[in-house]
């Protein structure tokens, strides 16, 4: 018997639909994926701020709040990174019913993962857009020096160095931070989504 056999969903007294009324925003997920240091949490959380002040529902789903909480047994290893992605798509999912435009900001290294997240959502509600900075620029910044660790061999399995990383087949949008500043990298992304009709002016 399947563990789940028991288990009835619960039809939510308030709709996404009625939430997405109140807010002027359609609730979906902005996923955001590249390499570490390509600026997914930068541009995520300026894009969040922007939304914000422009009194729309918005959270940030990173690193911070998901590896070191729900997700502090997953190292990095393929298996690992499939599983912090699956779980992230479902907390993500929560969001979205909550009505929510809820940004992640993971590496999130293989299509199959982000293709899989898309697939628990409706159509139009996942937007994935691909930060796109060279490895060799990424190494450059090299924020919180993992790539420096990376490369003298204190750290297994970094991504665009000893794992690998996908680049998104057909994302709906891309952000070249190499050639945008932060500020119009997030720009992009707003712009994007009114183009989509996905946020209105309230
Ligand atoms: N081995 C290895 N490979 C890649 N990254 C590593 C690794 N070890 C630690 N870190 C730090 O963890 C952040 C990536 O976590 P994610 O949850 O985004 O990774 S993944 O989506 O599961 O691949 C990543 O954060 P960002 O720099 O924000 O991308 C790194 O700071
Ligand atoms: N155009 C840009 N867009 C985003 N980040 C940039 C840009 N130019 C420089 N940076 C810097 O690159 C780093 C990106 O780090 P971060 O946002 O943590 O990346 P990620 O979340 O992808 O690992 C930050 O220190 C940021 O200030």
């Amino acid at each position: 018997m399947s563990e789940n056999q028991n288990i009835v969903w619960h039809q939510a007294s308030v709709s996404k639909q009625e939430r997405e009324k109140e807010t002027g925003n359609k609730s979906l997920v902005l996923w955001f994926t590249g390499l570490s240091g390509s600026g997914k949490s930068t541009v995520a959380n300026v894009v969040s701020r922007k939304l914000f002040e422009a009194g729309k529902n918005t959270y940030v789903l990173d690193g911070d709040n998901v590896r070191h909480g729900l997700n502090k047994d997953l190292g990095f290893s393929d298996e690992d990174r499939t599983e912090n992605i699956r779980r992230i798509g479902e907390v993500a999912k929560l969001f979205v019913d909550a009505g929510h435009i809820v940004s992640t900001a993971f590496i999130s290294p293989f299509q199959a993962d982000r293709d899989q997240v898309r697939g628990l959502l409706e159509e139009g509600e996942f937007m994935e857009v691909f930060v796109k900075a060279s490895l060799a620029v990424c190494e450059e910044r090299d924020p919180k020096g993992l790539y420096k660790k990376a490369r003298s061999g204190e750290i297994p399995e970094f991504t665009g160095i000893t794992s690998p990383y996908e680049e998104p087949a057909a994302p709906e949008l891309v952000v070249d931070t190499e050639n945008n500043s932060i500020e119009e990298a997030a720009d992009l992304v707003i712009q994007e989504l009114e183009k989509r009709n996905l946020i209105r002016s309230q």
